[in-house]
């Protein structure tokens, strides 16, 4: 994957593309089939999430996300397919890597008569963890102003991120949040991403599943599309937006010389019943102009020539409505 954009860096990513950063996978799967009373659920689902940074799991609802992370997390069993979190293959290793692994799958149950402190303290006791993490827990998710404040009194978003808070007391490397936003409003749902985006920052490997792409695109490195039981599209968030950056669109008689050409000047081109679609392969955006001059100098006249562009809206529900499941199914690393 190429072409690391603004975007991109201020996430916090890496120049080098997302399936080469040192250190593999943080979670891998493979393959992942699920039935439920003989309804495939998942069918054959790919998983690649890089060590470090936020990777967004991204589908519509009904799509497999839940299922997903809750074969890794061994609460539900897959019926083929294989998984590993950390190296370590799940569920048969999973009493091993655990204890680096921190999710928040369902609503957490916390006091309502305890404080938010008093509630992770009598958390950390639980699980031996030392009392100390109680306090950097809370800073750590934004909440040490309001630690002694009785759980009720919480905001939904104050809610999600004391439980967020839980989930770090025994200081995990990778962290699964299921659609960690879900009925926050724009101030919970923009605290939430804050707080993820610090714990990527500080190292650790988020896993997060949302139907919506605007939440996960602004803090997301990289990101998977499921549709239908499957991963359709993987790869860093840098050629996700490339995608909906603007393309050419061309309609033309000689269509297979001018892909030729195009294609020995850098760019990307793709036929589809509407034409060529003259999109870029590494950054540079093509303009009309510049390609009706390429073309014109070898006597190749466009009978249409326009400027496009998809919103990432737009790319999301084409990666998902289904139309280009065979083209892009088991493509690792590449967003068509
Ligand atoms: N325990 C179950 N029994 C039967 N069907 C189930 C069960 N759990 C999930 N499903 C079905 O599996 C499919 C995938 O569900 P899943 O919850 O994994 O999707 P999702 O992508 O997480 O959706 P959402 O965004 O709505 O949470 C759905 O059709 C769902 O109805």
């Amino acid at each position: 994957m190429s072409g690391a954009t603004t975007q991109a860096s201020l996430a916090g990513m890496s120049s080098l593309p997302w399936h080469q950063r040192p250190g593999g996978w943080a979670i891998q799967a493979e393959g992942l089939v699920k039935r439920y009373s003989g309804r495939a659920v998942l069918r054959g689902l790919n998983l690649h999430v890089p060590r470090g940074g936020v990777h967004g799991l991204l589908g519509p609802n009904g799509s497999g996300k839940t299922t997903s992370i809750r074969i890794l997390l061994g609460l539900v069993r897959a019926d083929g397919g294989e998984a590993n979190i950390l190296g370590e293959p799940v569920p048969r290793n999973l009493p091993r890597v655990i204890g680096r692994v921190g999710a928040i799958v369902e609503s957490p149950r916390f006091s309502p008569r305890m404080s938010g402190r008093n509630n992770l303290v009598v958390l950390a006791e639980s699980i031996g963890a030392p009392p100390r993490r109680v306090s950097e827990v809370l800073l750590e998710v934004g909440l040490d102003g309001d630690a002694e404040r009785h759980f009720t009194t919480y905001s939904l978003g104050m809610k999600q991120r004391l439980a967020i808070a839980a989930t770090l007391l025994k200081q995990p490397e990778v962290l699964i949040f299921d659609e960690p936003t879900n009925g926050l409003d724009p101030v919970g749902i923009h605290d939430i991403r804050t707080t993820m985006r610090g714990l990527a920052d500080s190292g650790r490997t988020v896993l997060v599943s949302s139907h919506i792409l605007s939440e996960i695109e602004q803090i997301a490195d990289s990101v998977s599309i499921v549709a239908d039981g499957r991963v359709v599209a993987e790869g860093g968030i840098d050629e996700f937006l490339l995608e909906s950056a603007p393309h050419v669109r061309i309609r033309l008689d000689r269509a297979l010389e001018a892909t030729d050409l195009l294609r020995s000047d850098g760019w990307r081109v793709e036929a589809d019943e509407s034409g060529l679609r003259v999109s870029s392969r590494d950054g540079r955006i093509p303009d009309a102009a510049g390609i009706a001059e390429t073309l014109g100098r070898v006597g190749l006249w466009p009978r249409e020539l326009v400027t496009e562009k998809r919103s990432l809206e737009q790319v999301f529900l084409h990666l998902t409505s289904g139309a280009d499941l065979s083209a892009t199914q088991g493509r690792r690393g590449r967003m068509r």
